[in-house]
């Protein structure tokens, strides 16, 4: 692991405990039943132990769209063609996308990165970090060399880190990639050793023989490469993706400056995985924000020990779950601010006793 990497992973501190003691107390204190505001109550301590503070602000957020393609789509992958990625690019910085429509309605900041487009793309709101023109076909080599994946690490930290240094307090992840739920699968199979069956999906909407040719071509690919499971370089490099590895060095970089992050989908969850096995410090600084509909994202989020919060049947991806938890995030947060405890409204709090 580069020393950069490494540096950045030991700068990960656990979450502040005082604060949560404080903000559990507080909690307790609020003029409703105990534990009656269910998760919002844990996410408000959790909060508190992320930003070190009972009242965070956390109004200046974005979503960071890691954008890069992926060359096992030669292999039929997906419902739709590669040139879409960069397509759909260019509707995120037009505004037209639905991810644009719901930071809009959230007031979140979209940051788009080109971390691996195919073709070249200009324009004055893209973050051009390019590290190489799309994968390689995961079927039949690795996808990246070692070396660029820590390089697409790297520069997921390096935007993490830019953002938060200018105000940023809280992240939400979004991506967009055609085949990258292939290339999720793939990393998620070659982790867990779960059979591709239970790990892949429809993504954009391939049908009956899509799916199991997505998952004959991740049996053959593990198959092909033997990824180290204990080695996580060596699954990322050989099964992922650059947005995957970016969105994973993102991660790791919002909780080195004790930002939360908010995870979208099944292939930023994957993201995630892949950034718990770098470290399990980074864990308690994710919220899981939705449970999509595409196969393995139960299991994957089951399997971090993260509970999603919405249930919506979504499968897009570009952080449009993860977005659209931002107003619960608030919710937590005013409920700390602005709830009148017990003392304060004069309401009583136990059954006097008998
Ligand atoms: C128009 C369009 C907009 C999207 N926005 C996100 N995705 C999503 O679909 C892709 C993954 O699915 P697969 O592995 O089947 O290619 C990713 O780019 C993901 O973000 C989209 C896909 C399409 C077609
Ligand atoms: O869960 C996701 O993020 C997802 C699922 C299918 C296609 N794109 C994204």
């Amino acid at each position: 692991m580069s020393v950069d990497v490494k540096q950045w992973i030991t700068a990960i501190a656990p979450l502040d405990e005082k604060a949560m003691e404080i903000a559990a107390l507080h909690v307790d204190q609020l003029t409703k039943p105990q534990g009656s505001l269910g998760k919002l109550e844990q996410l408000a301590i959790q909060l508190a132990g992320m930003t070190g503070e009972l009242h965070p602000d956390l109004s200046t957020r974005a979503v960071m769209i890691f954008a890069a393609d992926h060359g096992v789509c030669e292999e039929g992958v997906s419902a739709y063609p590669q040139d879409v990625t960069a397509q759909m690019v260019m509707n995120f910085l037009n505004g037209g996308a639905a991810i644009n429509v719901l930071s809009r309605q959230n007031q979140a900041e979209i940051i788009c990165v080109d971390i691996g487009i195919k073709s070249e793309l200009q324009h004055t709101q893209l973050y051009t970090r390019k590290i190489r023109k799309g994968t390689r076909n995961l079927a039949k080599e690795p996808a990246m060399t070692r070396e660029e994946a820590e390089k697409a690490v790297l520069t997921g930290i390096e935007i993490a880190n830019e953002h938060a240094k200018r105000g940023i307090r809280m992240f939400a992840t979004g991506e967009m990639g055609i085949g990258n739920t292939t290339a999720s699968a793939a990393l998620f199979s070659a982790f867990s050793g779960l059979d591709p069956v239970r790990t892949t999906g429809r993504g954009t909407g391939v049908d009956n023989g899509g799916v199991r040719r997505k998952q004959e071509v991740i049996r053959s690919a593990i198959h092909l490469h033997e990824p180290n499971p204990a080695d996580v370089w060596d699954v990322l490099h050989k099964l992922g993706g650059l947005e995957i590895a970016g969105l994973t060095g993102l991660m790791l970089g919002a909780a080195a400056n004790r930002c939360p992050v908010v995870i979208d989908g099944f292939i930023s969850s994957v993201a995630a995985y892949v950034a718990i096995q770098l470290t399990p410090a980074v864990k308690p600084y994710l919220i899981a924000s939705h449970l999509s509909a595409e196969t393995g994202h139960r299991l994957l989020l089951e399997e971090m020990g993260l509970s999603p919060m919405l249930h919506l049947d979504m499968r897009l991806g570009e952080g449009t779950g993860a977005v659209l938890c931002f107003p619960l995030v608030d919710a937590a947060c005013r409920l700390m601010k602005e709830m009148a405890t017990f003392e304060r409204a004069g309401v009583s709090r136990e059954e006097a006793p008998r």
